[in-house]
């Protein structure tokens, strides 16, 4: 088991902005052992005060789109031009390709991950998604508490983990490829529903132009949307992280949504309405934990489930036998 330390001992390496206790305090909401819960919960509830002050940025994208190369690029305009102290976590529970390891990602985002103003932490690996959400909700408090102010959440636009991070995040930003067609992207028309802004990545040489008659079109077909509760209409643009043009102007939207809900009170609101979204998720979680801990329920369980395969007990009254158990 790694080294653990006492809850006040981590609240100050964090407020102190030590990465390398930032790193640990992760490596610890991570942990699934029940030993290391309750000093977990005692680290955030301590950092909590000082978290919240960050724009929340999710991005996702289909394999290939360029979301490394679009964050590396990305990333190092909003240090530089924009003067912000990134972190960037990933929510990828199949995730085979960092095993876990910082390392990993050090190859991914080259010059983000020497940057002393970014702090990049890919997805834990071996994690259901329910654990990597949970894990990365709170590893954005602890990066909040460490001085960064700018939170990129990326996740891999193909399964549900995109509406576990459009719950999590201010604003979210979908890249799309030009000319690719949307079911060939495997995107799903919810995710663009759900998108508060889409880049068209790789608008440089031959594609170009490609890249902007994709332009109008998505942002002909978002039009067709209801307008979204923030009042805010999605908006569409190019970028070439390659070239790095467009940056400027992805970061102008986020910032005109920020006004925007800010003055129009939606920021505050979604972030609550997300807060309590995610009690009542950790609610059903601890519920359904305590459920398959019990040990009548372990001990009975599979009988009760061969039951209802042989069709002698309905579903109904098979789960509500398991349930008065507990
Ligand atoms: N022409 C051009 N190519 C790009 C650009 N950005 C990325 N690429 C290329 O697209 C390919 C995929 O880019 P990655 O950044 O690895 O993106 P990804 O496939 O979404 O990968 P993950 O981030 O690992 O999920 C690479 O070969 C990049 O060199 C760009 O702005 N212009």
């Amino acid at each position: 088991m790694a080294k653990r330390f006492s809850a006040d001992k981590y609240v100050e390496g964090i407020l102190a902005g030590d990465r390398v206790m930032l790193s640990r305090a992760i490596t610890l909401v991570e942990s699934r052992l029940a030993s290391d819960l309750d000093l977990a919960q005692d680290v955030i509830n301590q950092v909590l005060p000082h978290a919240g002050k960050s724009v929340r940025i999710g991005i996702t994208g289909v394999p290939g789109v360029g979301k490394s190369t679009f964050i590396e690029a990305f990333g190092n305009y909003l240090i530089q031009a924009q003067n912000k102290k990134l972190a960037v976590l990933a929510i990828d529970p199949t995730s085979q390709r960092t095993g876990g390891s910082i390392l990993g990602d050090k190859t991914r985002m080259e010059s983000l991950s020497v940057n002393p103003q970014a702090y990049i932490r890919p997805s834990p690996a071996g994690k259901s998604l329910g654990g990597v959400t949970r894990s990365t909700r709170e590893s954005i408090i602890l990066c909040e508490a460490a001085g960064f102010d700018a939170i990129i959440v990326e996740t891999v636009g193909v399964g549900q983990s995109e509406t576990a991070v459009h719950a999590m995040v201010d604003f979210f930003l979908l890249l799309m490829l030009a000319g690719a067609g949307d079911e060939l992207q495997g995107i799903k028309r919810g995710i663009m529903e759900m998108a508060d802004a889409i880049a068209i990545t790789k608008a440089d040489g031959e594609n170009a132009m490609k890249a902007k008659a994709a332009r109008a079109e998505y942002q002909n077909a978002l039009h067709l949307y209801p307008v979204a509760a923030s009042g805010w209409l999605p908006k569409v643009s190019v970028c070439s992280a390659m070239e790095q043009t467009g940056l400027d102007t992805i970061w102008q939207t986020i910032d005109s949504y920020l006004e925007l809900t800010h003055q129009n009170g939606f920021f505050e609101k979604k972030r609550h309405d997300q807060n309590l979204q995610w009690m009542y998720e950790a609610i059903r979680q601890g519920l359904e934990d305590n459920f398959y801990a019990h040990q009548q329920v372990k001990d009975q369980l599979a009988g009760i489930a061969d039951e209802v395969k042989a069709g002698r007990k309905s579903a109904f009254a098979a789960a509500a036998e398991l349930l008065r158990l507990v």
